[in-house]
C-alpha cells in the first residue's frame, strides 16, 4: 500500500535504578540466574535458518568467572560467508518492495518487546556476557536499543519527507532507494545497542544486512537476534554470522554487490577493511559506503574556577564506569594545580581505591572484569610501563588479577609528561591519567591536548568562568565529535546527543540521527512534466 503515514513521536526509554528491593533488580536477578544455566549454541542465523558455523568452536565465556561457559559459537567459514551474502541478496527484492510503514513497525515492535518481556533477557546476556552492571547493561541493551529502534523510524520518516522544489507545471521527486546490493555490519564486545543499531539502521531504509558481531559479545547478539525474529523480521533481511570475521571479510568486501560496510570497532579494523575495499574498488557496482566510528582518547579539561565536586564525581563516571571500555571513557584528564592540591588529587585517589569491580552477577558491584585475555595482557602490560616511568606516578589501583576473571583495578595515574602514552593510545580500560598544569598555562596546555591523540570523539570542558567556556569551546573545535561542558564526556543519548567523532576516531556520521540513516539510501530524482513542450525552437531563434 502507498501511503504516508505519521510514525509516533519517540521518547527516550526511563532508565530504571534497580535499587535494592526494587521489583526490576528481582526480576533481573532471577533471569540471570536461568540464563547463566541454559547454555545455548550460539548459532548463525542465515536466512532465517540456524546453524553453527563451520569453523572451530569458540567458548563465550564470563570474563568475570573466565572459567564458566555461557555457550559455544562457531568461526564462519568462506562457504559460510557465501552463504549469508547470497542469503542477503536473495531477500532484497521483497524487502525493499515493502513500504516503509511495514518495515518500521517490525522495528517499534522490536522497541516494545525490549521495554516489555526481553528486557530482562538483553540485559542478563549483556551482565553475564560482556561483564557489565546491571546499571550499565540497562542504559545500554535496554534503553540504548530501545532508543536506537523509535528514533530511527523518526528519523527516517523524515528522511523520506525531503523532497525537492517543483516549478509550475512540473512534479520533482526524490525516491530514497535502498543502495544496490548488501550492507556488510561489523559491531563492536562493549554495547550490545550498537550492536544491535548497526545491523536494523540499514535494514529500517530496505537494505538486506550480513551481521558479523563480536565473538565475546556473541551471547547478547544471539538473544538481539532472536528479538528482530519476535519482532517479525523476514527470512535473510538480517544475516548473523558468527565468529572472528577474517573469512566473511574475505567474502563479503570482495563481493561485486557490496553496498555499505557499517563499522564499529577499533581504528586498526577500520582502516584494514577500508584498505581492503580500496584495493577492490574496481569490483563493485557501486562505491560502498564506508562508515565507521572508531577509537578515542578523550580528554577532560579543568579550569581553575570548576566547581570540584562536579569535576570529582565525572572523572570517576567518565573515566571507570563499565571499565573504562567505553570508547567515551575519560582516559586523560588536565587540571590545574591550584584545585589538584587544594584537595582534589586525595579525593579522587581514595575514591578510585575505593571502587568495588567484582562478579558483576552481584548486582550490588560497580564493574566488573575487562573482557577477554587479550585485553587483560594489553591492560597489564600497559600497567608494568607506567608503573616503571619515571614520569608517571601510581596514585590508586595499578595490579590486575586473572585468576577468576580478567580484573584490572581501577588506576589513578599523575604523569608529568604530556606525551607520554597515557595521554595519546587509547588502552580500553580503566586507567585515567592526569596531567597537572600550572594555573597560568592554560593556553598552552589546551593547544598540547589538542595535538596530543590522533582521536577527536567525547571532551569535556570544566569551568564556571563563561570566557573561558567559550573560548574553550572554539580552541578545542576538532578535537571532540562530542563535546560536554561540565558533564562527564560519556553516556550519550540517542535523539539528544547524536554520537560520533572525526579525525582516527571514525567518520563522524552519527549513530542514531537522520545523518546516519542517509548513509544507507542513494536517492534518485524523478521529474515528472504534466504538459512537456511540443516544438524544440527557443525563442531567441526568431
Ligand atoms: N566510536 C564509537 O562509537 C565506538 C563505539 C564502541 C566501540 N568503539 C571502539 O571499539 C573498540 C573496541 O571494540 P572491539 O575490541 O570489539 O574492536 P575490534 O576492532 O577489535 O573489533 C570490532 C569488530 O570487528 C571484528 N573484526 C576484526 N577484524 C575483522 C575483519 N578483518 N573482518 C571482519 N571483522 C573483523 C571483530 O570481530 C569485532 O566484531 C575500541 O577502539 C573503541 O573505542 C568505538
Ligand atoms: N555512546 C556511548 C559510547 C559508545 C562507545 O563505546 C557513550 O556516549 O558513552
Amino acid at each position: 500500500m502507498d501511503a504516508r503515514f505519521t510514525v509516533p513521536t519517540p521518547r527516550n526509554e526511563p532508565v530504571r535504578g534497580y535499587a535494592p528491593g526494587s521489583p526490576e533488580r528481582a526480576s533481573l536477578a532471577r533471569r540471570i540466574a536461568a540464563l547463566r544455566g541454559e547454555r545455548p549454541e550460539l548459532t548463525m542465523t542465515i536466512g532465517g535458518r540456524q546453524r553453527m558455523a563451520d569453523g572451530p568452536a569458540i567458548e563465550v565465556v564470563q570474563p568475570h568467572r573466565r572459567h564458566e561457559v555461557l555457550g559455544v559459537t562457531g568461526n564462519a567459514s568462506r562457504a559460510d560467508a557465501a552463504a549469508a551474502v547470497q542469503a542477503a541478496k536473495e531477500a532484497a527484492p521483497d524487502w525493499r518492495a515493502l513500504p516503509f510503514s511495514e518495515r518500521a513497525a517490525i522495528f517499534l515492535r522490536a522497541a516494545e518487546l525490549l521495554a516489555g518481556g526481553w528486557r530482562d533477557t538483553l540485559n542478563a546476556a549483556t551482565v553475564l556476557g560482556q561483564s557489565k552492571s546491571c546499571y550499565q547493561a540497562e542504559i545500554d541493551s535496554a534503553c540504548e536499543l530501545i532508543d536506537f529502534l523509535r528514533f530511527n523510524v523518526h528519523f527516517g520518516e523524515r528522511l523520506l519527507a525531503e523532497q525537492p522544489e517543483s516549478a509550475p507545471g512540473v512534479w520533482n521527486r526524490f525516491d530514497h532507494r535502498p543502495l544496490e546490493g548488501f550492507v556488510y555490519a561489523i559491531t563492536p564486545f562493549n554495547f550490545t545497542a550498537i550492536a544491535g543499531n548497526l545491523p536494523s539502521a540499514p535494514a529500517l531504509m530496505g537494505n538486506t544486512v550480513v551481521w558479523k558481531p563480536a565473538p565475546t559479545q556473541q551471547f547478547a547478539a544471539h538473544f538481539t537476534m532472536r528479538l528482530f525474529e519476535a519482532a517479525g523480521l523476514p527470512p535473510g533481511v538480517i544475516n548473523m554470522v558468527t565468529g572472528d570475521g577474517l573469512a566473511v571479510s574475505e567474502v563479503a568486501l570482495t563481493d561485486p554487490d557490496l553496498a555499505g560496510v557499517h563499522f564499529t570497532g577499533s581504528t586498526a579494523t577500520f582502516r584494514k577493511l577500508w584498505r581492503t575495499v580500496g584495493e577492490h574498488i574496481e569490483r563493485y557496482r557501486t562505491y560502498p559506503r564506508l562508515v565507521g566510528e572508531t577509537g578515542g582518547k578523550d580528554f577532560v579539561f579543568a579550569h581553575a574556577s570548576a566547581d570540584p565536586d562536579a569535576l570529582f564525581a565525572a572523572l570517576i563516571r567518565g573515566a571507570y564506569e563499565y571499565q573504562g571500555q567505553k570508547c567515551s571513557a575519560a582516559s586523560r584528564a588536565y587540571v590545574p594545580r591550584s584545585l589538584w592540591e587544594g584537595g582534589l588529587r586525595d579525593r579522587l585517589a581514595a575514591a578510585v581505591a575505593a571502587i568495588r569491580y567484582g562478579d558483576v552477577t552481584d548486582l550490588s558491584v560497580f564493574g566488573g572484569a575487562v573482557i577477554d585475555d587479550r585485553s587483560f595482557a594489553r591492560l597489564a602490560g600497559a600497567l608494568d610501563r607506567i608503573k616503571n616511568s619515571a614520569a608517571c606516578t601510581v596514585l590508586a589501583g595499578g595490579t590486575a588479577d586473572d585468576s577468576e576473571g580478567w580484573f584490572v583495578a581501577p588506576t589513578l595515574v599523575e604523569c608529568t609528561d604530556p606525551t607520554h602514552e597515557v595521554f595519546t593510545t587509547e588502552f580500553f580500560g580503566p586507567i585515567l591519567a592526569v596531567h597537572v598544569y600550572p594555573d597560568d598555562d592554560l593556553r598552552a596546555t589546551v593547544e598540547q591536548a589538542d595535538a596530543a591523540a590522533p582521536y577527536a570523539l567525547t571532551g569535556s570542558i570544566f569551568a564556571t568562568d563563561r570566557s573561558v567556556v567559550d573560548w574553550a569551546q572554539n580552541a578545542l573545535r576538532f578535537t571532540a565529535g562530542n563535546f560536554y561542558i561540565n558533564d562527564k564526556p560519556t553516556g550519550a543519548v540517542v535523539g539528544q546527543q547524536p554520537f560520533g567523532g572525526a579525525r582516527g576516531s571514525g567518520t563522524n556520521d552519527k549513530a542514531g540521527s537522520i545523518l546516519n540513516l542517509q548513509r544507507w539510501v542513494s536517492p534518485r530524482t524523478i521529474k515528472e512534466t504534466f504538459d512537456p513542450p511540443v516544438t524544440w525552437e527557443y525563442p531567441h531563434m526568431g
